[in-house]
């Protein structure tokens, strides 16, 4: 299935007819230039073009009053004069006589975008609109908004799909209040978003827009606010909140539909956001949503005024869409003391709700965080004078080109096991180079010199990923990591799930970070680069699991940004099928895709659906999940406490920061 992209340049047929200070950057060329881009970049081709539409009266009624469609009905038959009178009652908005008809076809291509994914015509998809919506409410127009297109979208798929459970993630830099008020009581959405907030003292200005705000009555918990609190937040910070907030919390609220209130001004060089995330940022943070839904994606843009890296960001997002390889992010620090302090604040005040965030530290002391709110005070006042006059240019590099392999998998099987389609059987002896064959002294040579080939082709980049059946993963793995070419850069991130002993002298001189999961306490080898996750209820406990996973694998893995990926599959793990293919999906965030499964022999039963996630397949959506058990809470916890020191994206609250 395809991913389909929605764009119309009627809806840039609007433009600002005044002076207005704060609205000037809201401009038709954020549409041409986002869409020119994936024109540009060949991207646009690859996506399922599918028409606007405007939406119907009773489609923009499901979330606004009858007296303000009927208000913004006259709009386009007003004098400029009448235009400017009418805008003085909303904020941060202008009218003008297309802007109606524009924002029924954002409006409508939301929905459009819906449909195609719920009858799964794409599996996923992009919609480029103007005007945005995630500020407009009930009866206004607001923050260049005018009907609230997410908000109206969530609620169509309800009533016509039954969709049950909807996630709106909202990564704009600007709260999205519109879409809070609509759904702060109703716990079938969750809506989650980070903004700039500085204590208040950033637009909106809204005491709701604080991490206190976690929604109301049935609602409690179903709206996650992530203020930052200070500008120039990085990659590091937003992961941080992906992995020790939005995931676990996401995974446990098992959304049949997922809607993406798709902001760009959190990327570096926007005006607005004054953050320092590069572009590359988007094609995780859509990747990291992807096996959620069972890869029912809908991202719908909303900000974004650098137009240069809004038009990375956007063809970011697109190529992710499509399935094509990830960027390595490079050199992440960890999360800065203020976002720590963030983190920390929410992960406390949804304790209660989410029972994956059941051992969340209490808040931070309030001393540090009100110290901070005078300093925001005292520096919002000086600001403002800079804040006209410093617009540096914030320059950073363009986002590498994201190649796919002329193979995206190939396998390694025994005669008798039938290869899936797409996976590229890797090919008789003449593939094998003759001298690692030599080299090999085991009686699966024949199998191991053929492992050894298929990880060459990964790093020359001719194969992504690749899967194997061999007669004792140990040896396979160690054979791996021994003929790997000696660069220096060579770093292997090797997650072994079961039990089993893995070779200690193989995480030697850090070229290889191995994390196991398993259900026997394995002798502490007290090495930094190997990390035992010793669960009581074993691979088979899914939230335990998946628990690790957010908690620990993934913070590790963007932090050790490995070259090639190792997922061992050790004899008996027990776990089940959605959570290893949950974890093949999420690991292709690492090392461009490069992803190597080592199976034993007689699990040929998962050969397929393995293969399914590494040709870029989504997994299928993990059942909704009794609470993780204490006892595996607590070793996560305990050992992010004790690894944190090394590895900073573990973190997750400011009291450790020296
Ligand atoms: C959903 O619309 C996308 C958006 O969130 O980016 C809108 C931001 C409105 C920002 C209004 N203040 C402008 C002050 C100018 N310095
Ligand atoms: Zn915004």
């Amino acid at each position: 299935m395809g991913t389909a992209l929605i764009y119309d340049e009627e809806m840039t047929k609007y433009k600002l007819l005044w002076v207005d200070p704060a609205c000037k950057i809201e401009t038709p060329e954020r549409l041409t230039v986002s869409y020119e881009a994936l024109v540009r970049n060949a991207l646009a081709e690859r996506c399922i073009s599918v028409p606007v539409r405007e939406a119907t009266n009773s489609e923009i009624l499901l979330v606004h009053s009858e007296e303000y469609l009927e208000a913004v009905k006259k709009t386009p038959y007003m004098t400029l004069e009448d235009l400017k009178e009418f805008t003085l009652q909303y904020g941060d908005v202008y009218f003008h006589p297309n802007i109606y008809h524009c924002a029924k076809l954002a409006a409508g291509s939301a929905l459009q975008l819906v449909d195609c994914v719920m009858t799964e015509r794409v599996r996923n998809g992009m919609a480029l609109v103007r005007p945005p919506g995630h500020h407009s409410q009930h009866s206004a127009a607001n923050g260049f908004c005018v009907f609230n297109n997410v908000a109206i979208a969530t609620r169509y798929a309800k009533q016509k799909y039954g969709v049950k459970r909807v996630l709106i993630v909202d990564w704009d830099i600007h709260h999205g209040q519109g879409v809070q008020y609509c759904f702060e009581d109703d716990p079938s959405v969750l809506y989650f978003s980070w903004h700039r907030y500085e204590h208040q003292t950033f637009w909106p200005q809204l005491r709701e827009s604080d991490y206190d705000s976690v929604g109301k009555e049935k609602g409690a918990g179903f709206n996650i606010n992530v203020p930052w609190n200070q500008v120039g937040m990085e990659s590091s910070d937003y992961l941080s909140v992906f992995c020790h907030v939005l995931l676990p919390v996401a995974y446990e609220f098992c959304p049949d539909l997922v809607l993406v209130c798709a902001g760009f001004d959190s990327a570096i060089g926007d005006p607005e956001g004054k953050m320092c995330a590069t572009p590359e940022i988007f094609a995780h943070l859509t990747h990291l949503l992807m096996n959620l839904a069972g890869g029912k994606l809908c991202v719908v843009l909303e900000g974004g005024y650098n137009l240069t890296s809004l038009a990375q960001s956007v063809c970011q997002t697109v190529q992710t869409l499509l399935g094509d390889p990830l960027p390595r992010l490079a050199n992440l620090s960890g999360p800065c003391r203020s976002a720590l302090e963030s983190l920390q604040c929410v992960r406390s005040a949804h304790r209660q709700y989410w029972s994956c965030l059941k051992h969340a530290a209490s808040l931070p002391p309030a001393d540090i965080s009100t110290k901070r709110i005078k300093l925001a005070e005292e520096e919002a006042k000086t600001e403002v004078g800079e804040e006209e006059k410093s617009t540096e240019e914030k320059v950073w590099p363009e986002p590498p080109k994201r190649f796919s392999p002329p193979v995206r998998c190939a396998s390694v099987l025994p005669d008798d096991v039938t290869r899936p389609d797409g996976c590229k059987r890797l090919g008789a002896d003449q593939d094998v180079n003759p001298l690692t064959a030599s080299k090999l002294k085991d009686d699966d040579c024949d199998t191991l010199s053929r492992v050894i080939t298929l990880v060459e082709k990964m790093e020359q980049n001719e194969i992504c990923s690749g899967l194997a059946l061999v007669c004792d993963v140990t040896v396979a793995m160690t054979q791996v990591v021994q003929h790997l070419t000696p660069d220096p850069v060579n770093r292997v991130l090797i997650v072994c799930v079961g039990n089993g002993k893995v070779p200690s002298h193989i995480t030697r001189d850090g070229k290889t970070l191995v994390v196991q999961i398993n259900s026997e306490e394995t002798e502490d080898q007290n090495s930094k680069y190997y990390i035992p996750v010793f669960l009581k209820k074993g691979c088979s406990d899914t939230s335990g699991f998946m628990h690790a996973v957010f908690g620990l694998i993934l913070p590790l893995g963007y932090e050790y940004d490995p070259n090639l990926v190792l997922l061992v599959r050790m004899p008996d793990s027990g776990v089940c099928d959605a959570v290893w293919q949950q974890l093949t999906g999420l690991l292709q965030s690492f090392a461009k895709g490069h992803t190597l499964v080592l199976m034993q022999e007689n699990e040929k039963a998962f050969v397929g659906p393995t293969t399914s996630v590494l040709l870029g397949d989504p997994a299928p959506p993990l059942e909704n999940r009794q609470a993780p058990n204490t006892e595996d809470l607590n070793v996560v916890e305990r050992l992010r406490d004790r690894l944190q020191v090394n590895w900073n994206l573990l973190q997750t609250t400011s009291e450790c920061t020296g």
